[in-house]
């Protein structure tokens, strides 16, 4: 079965129509105001009005209180909520449930210790993203797009109760090793689609997911 793409942090026209031109499944909107890549609710209702039948529309939060769901979900249509801060198990479940929107909850892994949680997410998840933790001594890291990666010998030859994405430091020069190593059915990309931080650059996505079509 084909790769799966998803272009994370989509922040204006041109991504999003690079994205959609080379069959992306999904694209992001990121709703956390401290990275490079956040958007305005305003911003996000009008790239995600311009997304084709097919590509999908992902928000991404980090630990979002329910007004902030609320004001992004009346004004901006999500197929997915991308969950990246610490939401515990509960919290995903009340998110899932109020809202009435399919959850992914992201997994940050640098050990294998890390995938334990995954028993817990699974019951309440309807997808899980794996994309590497920070090290804490990282200056400015933030929560995802730091374009770091992580051991995918880690995620090797494993099966999950769920549908599942790889990210973290993804980049089309390292992509295919990733999918082979790791075994994943779709990936998510930021930094590598990116020509400096927040700026997506069309050439760049274009790329990567010509080579996601070919794996
Ligand atoms: O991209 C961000 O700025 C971001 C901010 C806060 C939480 C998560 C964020 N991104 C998460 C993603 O979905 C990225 O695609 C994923 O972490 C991989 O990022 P990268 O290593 O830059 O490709």
């Amino acid at each position: 079965m084909a790769l799966e793409s998803k272009i994370c942090g989509v922040s204006d026209r041109a991504a999003l129509a690079a994205a959609a031109r080379g069959g992306a499944r999904w694209v992001g909107f990121v709703f956390f105001p401290p990275s490079p890549r956040a958007v305005t609710v305003e911003q996000a209702a009008s790239l995600a009005g311009e997304a084709p039948p097919g590509l999908g529309r992902v928000g991404l939060f980090v630990d979002p209180d329910d007004a902030l769901l609320e004001r992004v979900l009346a004004a901006v249509p999500l197929e997915l909520l991308q969950l990246h801060g610490d939401e515990p198990p509960k919290r995903v479940a009340e998110i899932r449930g109020r809202f009435g929107r399919p959850v992914m909850k992201a997994i940050k892994v640098a050990r294998r210790e890390d995938l334990e949680v995954v028993e817990a997410y699974a019951p309440v998840a309807d997808r899980l993203l794996f994309d590497a933790k920070a090290p804490k001594s990282m200056a400015g890291a933030l929560p995802g797009g730091n374009a770091l990666s992580f051991d995918w010998t880690l995620l090797a030859g494993r099966r999950w109760p769920k549908p599942w994405m790889l990210s973290g430091g993804l980049k089309a020069e390292n992509l295919e090793e990733a999918v082979t190593i790791s075994g994943a059915p779709a990936v998510d990309v930021s930094s590598g689609v990116e020509s400096a931080p927040g700026v997506k650059d069309p050439a760049r996505i274009a790329a990567f997911l010509e080579l996601a079509r070919s794996l």
